[in-house]
């Protein structure tokens, strides 16, 4: 789908319900472009925080146009009920992490105004819950889900595309049962991987610890997450997460056997080199294009990264990614400055002639 480049045209007023991390962020991007807010949640307290940091008002509405449910899974189906009954006339959407299971419940249980429902998934988070992990900006530039169903109005479907284009988001449509066979693998598979990483941290001599390094925070970082939540998410998607699992399992055991023989895993691990390239790209391209790393040794002095910059831009070879270390105990930095691997010779070449000490 081409995005739509018009101003969004978001009806308000808007109810928040739940102001956690994620109805927070909701409140404080629409703040931003000027929509009123409401803010509700069964905790006032978090209302009370949303409210303090801008992200609307604790004032109850008089009238909505739109609901926008933020609560945990389990909750989902109950309070969309709610609201639709509340406000007859207000189109209600819930951003959890699972869309199947809240629109069965809300299906088998007769619920009046479904017509006026969508559900929805910013795709983008924290491994931080509550309002004082919101963020404006949380959904710039992110994927976020709207997953329509058969009954569903066209006045609530453009309604739910215009809120998720008035944060910032990229709008992606699929239906919620293929939704959450996407998400199984982008995103409930990764969480169960970093928890079952992380736990291994346990038993080990501390000073081992020691050594962690970037590598281990990238893997680990979301298996901080809210316990009590991803047990819900992970029970509403359990189906097609277990598949995969099964998969993981089945890799692992080739790895084990692989590893234990002391046989070649080169295929298992281009398996993973492959699947990253699979990940959309940052310039939104199908895939992410193979990258090598260009390292530069940078002299600790005033102005070096700027000559770098400068002598890198000449090259003509776009950068795509850069990481800066130090040399530790030496008065230098190293440069680690990714390119498309096609253009590394290329970028090698010119910092060299430029004198720069570089190495790919
Ligand atoms: N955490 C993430 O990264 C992330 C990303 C996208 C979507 N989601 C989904 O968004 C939803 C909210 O997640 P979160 O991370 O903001 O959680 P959170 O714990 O930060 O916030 C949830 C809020 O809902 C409130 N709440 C709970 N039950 C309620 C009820 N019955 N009525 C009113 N308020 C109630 C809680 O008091 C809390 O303030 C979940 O459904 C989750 O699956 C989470
Ligand atoms: O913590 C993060 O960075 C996330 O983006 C969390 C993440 C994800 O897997 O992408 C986790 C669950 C949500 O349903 C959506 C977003």
């Amino acid at each position: 789908m081409s995005p739509d480049a018009s101003p969004p045209t978001l009806a308000g007023p808007v109810l928040i319900i739940g102001c956690g991390l994620v109805g927070t962020s909701v409140g404080l991007a629409l703040a931003r472009v000027g929509a009123a807010v409401h803010l509700r949640d069964a905790q006032p307290e978090h209302a009370r925080t949303a409210q303090m940091l801008g992200a609307g008002t604790t004032e109850p509405p008089e009238s909505v146009s739109l609901v926008v449910v933020a609560v945990p899974p389990d909750f989902v189906a109950e309070v969309v009920a709610g609201a639709l009954a509340e406000w007859p006339t207000a189109v209600v959407t819930d951003v959890a992490s699972v869309k199947l299971p809240p629109l069965e419940a809300l299906a088998s249980a007769g619920t009046e105004g479904l017509e006026r429902y969508v559900g929805s998934h910013p795709m983008a988070g924290s491994e931080r819950s509550g309002p004082t992990a919101a963020s404006e900006t949380l959904f710039e530039g992110r994927a976020w889900a709207v997953t329509p169903h058969a009954a569903v109005a066209d006045t609530a479907l453009h309604q739910v595309r215009e809120l998720a284009r008035a944060v910032g988001a990229t709008l992606v449509e699929m239906p919620p049962d293929e939704h959450d066979l996407a998400v199984a693998r982008v995103s409930h598979l990764p969480q169960v991987m970093s928890v079952l990483t992380a736990s291994r941290l346990h038993g080990g001599p501390a000073d081992h610890l020691a050594l962690a390094g970037q590598g281990l925070r990238d893997v680990t970082r979301i298996a901080a997450s809210d316990p009590v939540l991803w047990r819900q998410i992970l029970h509403a998607n359990r189906l097609p997460l277990v598949e995969l699992l099964r998969g993981v399992r089945d890799d692992l055991d080739e790895l084990l056997d692989g590893i234990e023989r002391g046989q070649v895993i080169e295929d298992v691990l281009g398996r993973g080199v492959a699947g990253t390239r699979l990940i959309p790209g940052k310039h939104g391209e199908e895939s992410t294009p193979a990258l090598t790393s260009v390292f530069v040794q940078v002299p600790d002095q005033p102005g070096e990264l700027g000559r770098l910059f400068r002598d890198a831009g000449e090259s003509g070879v776009n950068i795509e990614d850069l990481r800066i270390d130090h040399d530790l105990g030496r008065p230098v930095g190293v440069a680690e400055i990714a390119v498309r691997s096609e253009r590394a010779e290329e970028l090698t070449s010119a910092l060299t002639e430029r004198g720069w000490t570089t190495y790919l």
